[in-house]
């Protein structure tokens, strides 16, 4: 975002600033700021002589190697990911240029996994804040919060929210979830050229539930116990139209919400504005391009794949949603195919007699009763009160500890022979040697995508995987992980992270102004994807390697636009589609500044 004294005009080569600032006031903001880059003429303008030192270095690449070479003596991740963010406070051009320069290396710094330490530790990673912060203690402020951003009705695209009840696999971090809405936002421009300048991230903070954070005299929310029911529903409420009457134009984003409101949140605003929530639709749809390529390699049909998913939250319904919609696709019902999929959480595989205490989305995939009546039953404690991210589910699991146990993962594997198994239980070490075996044992491909993040989270690395199921299986992870040599065949790891899949989607609904995100929209983003990653050698990866995400997103945006044409949801019907991409795309390159 600009300060109110600069303006924009056109696109790529051909776009302009002109501001009234002078001086540090052009210096300070990381918008305009070049550095060393700003020619004499615009040091003349912008009256910066003395300001900068003398030497002028127009060419980008002398400033990205200073950057570089500061960004590697930071001594650790955290202290690097800190580095990163004031470069961008300081010049957001050179900070998104640093970033598409090392993608591969910066990425897990900038975003996930190192995003996840930089919330928990947010005290001390706080530069200055960037974006919205919304609260729940204070509802009418809610339009009057987001004008204070500055931007007029045609300035923003997108806007990234949380209320960070679920921040990637690490829970519930209240306020300092905002740096997943500012994580996820600079990984749209540098992976899709979403214009970093049209966006707003936001906080939605009503409250946490974090212990620690309540305890917290260093903490920046608002200390209060999460609130929940209808004055959550009309806080919600009065944002989405806060953006509606501010941001006509914008695309909403919804990212890791719990379990109980991602779901209704984005059931009752899908039809009325432009949006997605990212953990079940755009993980949903990333798996699915990695299962496209995973199924089509295994030759075990659509029709006869089993599917164990160990973790039934927004990602892993999402997923089996997704799943179950492919196998419609290939001619099974949409009964016969929730039937092919088992979900397994905190007290085992769910069941009917569960029903009243499932959430509606679980519900369909409850198995019957009779069904597992043979099944073993495993004793198992009472969790932990600290250990409950999910109270629900918890319950449901001391219920089952007083009573005869639950049935577990080994053992719904032992019964169903799943040919697929994802998981997104947030918890790690759960696919165990014994449990992969048993599977491998049964299935001559088997599918296992340990999803959870961050890293430490993973239910097994891919080098397990890898020697357990001796080289046969099909592994996609939610983190980087390094490739894995194994009798002489490299095994190279797709990562289905929704950060390969968000970006393009999202950014091929703005180009056409799409008035919704439809279910083909998310299908066409899950086959571009997949179509982009068609090497069949033994050890390719299932998806495309994120040192091309620019190219990735673009054809995954350039399938969604068409799609949103086809569907009649475009409201800007480009002729070339292709092109319309491109011309829209924003890259880190100077752009003239002008003294007004
Ligand atoms: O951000 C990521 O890396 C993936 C994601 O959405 C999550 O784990 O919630
Ligand atoms: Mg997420």
């Amino acid at each position: 975002m600009f300060s109110r004294q600069a303006r924009v005009s056109g696109f790529g080569a051909n776009r302009k600033i002109a501001t009234t600032a002078r001086g540090y006031d052009v210096l300070r903001d990381p918008a305009l700021n070049k550095g060393t880059a700003f020619t004499q003429h615009e040091r003349d303008a912008l009256e910066l002589n003395g300001l900068l030192p003398p030497v002028i270095t127009t060419e980008i690449a002398l400033q990205l190697e200073r950057a570089y070479a500061a960004y590697q003596n930071a001594p650790d991740d955290l202290s690097k990911h800190i580095y990163m963010w004031r470069l961008h406070d300081n010049n957001a051009t050179l900070f998104y240029a640093l970033l598409q320069h090392h993608m591969l290396e910066m990425l897990p710094v900038v975003y996930d996994p190192v995003v996840g330490q930089a919330i928990k530790n947010y005290s001390e990673v706080m530069t200055r804040p960037r974006g919205v912060f919304l609260s729940i203690d204070d509802p009418d402020s809610v339009e009057r919060k987001l004008a204070a951003f500055g931007a007029d009705a045609d300035d923003i695209d997108l806007l990234v929210a949380s209320d960070a009840e679920e921040i990637l696999g690490i829970g519930d971090w209240g306020s300092n979830g905002v740096d997943i809405s500012i994580g996820k936002l600079a990984v749209y421009t540098a992976a899709a050229g979403v214009d970093p300048h049209r966006v707003i991230p936001v906080i939605l903070d009503v409250g946490t539930d974090n212990e620690k954070l309540l305890n917290d005299p260093l903490y920046i929310g608002y200390k209060h116990s999460r609130v929940r029911g209808k004055r959550y529903d009309d806080f919600i409420d009065a944002y989405v139209s806060a953006v509606k009457k501010l941001f006509p134009k914008a695309m909403l984003h919804w990212e890791d919400f719990g379990s109980t409101n991602a779901r209704r949140i984005l059931d009752r605003y899908r039809s009325v504005v432009p949006t997605f929530n990212d953990d079940m639709q755009g993980t949903g749809s990333i798996v699915l391009g990695a299962l496209l390529n995973a199924v089509a390699r295994s030759k075990t049909p659509w029709s006869e794949q089993r599917v164990v998913v160990l973790g039934a939250g927004t990602a892993g319904v999402g997923i089996a949603d997704q799943i179950r919609d492919q196998m419609v696709r290939h001619g099974v019902s949409a009964e016969e195919a929730t039937r092919r999929i088992w979900l397994v959480d905190l007290p085992g595989l769910l069941t009917e007699s569960m029903h009243d205490d499932l959430l509606d989305f679980q519900r369909p995939y409850a198995r019957p009763d009779a069904e597992v009546a043979g099944y073993t039953r495993t004793a198992c404690e009472t969790l932990p009160a600290a250990e409950s991210r999910w109270p629900a589910m918890s319950a449901l699991r001391d219920k089952a500890a007083a009573r005869d146990g639950i049935i577990d993962l080994a053992t719904v594997v032992r019964n169903v022979h799943p040919t697929i198994m994802i998981g997104t239980s947030t918890m790690p070490h759960l696919f165990t040697e014994e449990i992969v075996r048993d599977m491998a044992a049964h299935t001559e491909r088997p599918i296992i995508f340990p999803l959870s993040n961050p890293t430490e989270l993973h239910e097994a690395t891919p080098r397990q995987l890898i020697e357990w199921t001796d080289g046969k299986v099909f592994v996609a992870t939610g983190a980087p992980f390094d490739d894995v040599s194994y009798k002489n065949v490299t095994y190279k790891i797709g990562q289905a992270n929704n950060a390969a899949l968000y970006p393009g989607l999202g950014f091929g609904a703005i180009v056409v102004r799409a008035k919704a995100v439809s279910d083909d929209m998310i299908f066409a983003s899950a086959q571009a994807v997949a179509g982009q990653a068609t090497d069949t050698t033994e050890g390719a990866p299932l998806l495309p390697p994120n040192d091309k995400l620019r190219e990735t997103s673009a054809v995954v945006a350039v399938q969604v636009a068409r799609k949103a044409i086809e569907q009649g949801l475009a409201q800007v019907q480009p002729e070339n589609v292709v092109e319309a991409v491109r011309e829209y795309a924003w890259w880190p390159v100077y752009s003239p500044v002008e003294a007004i």
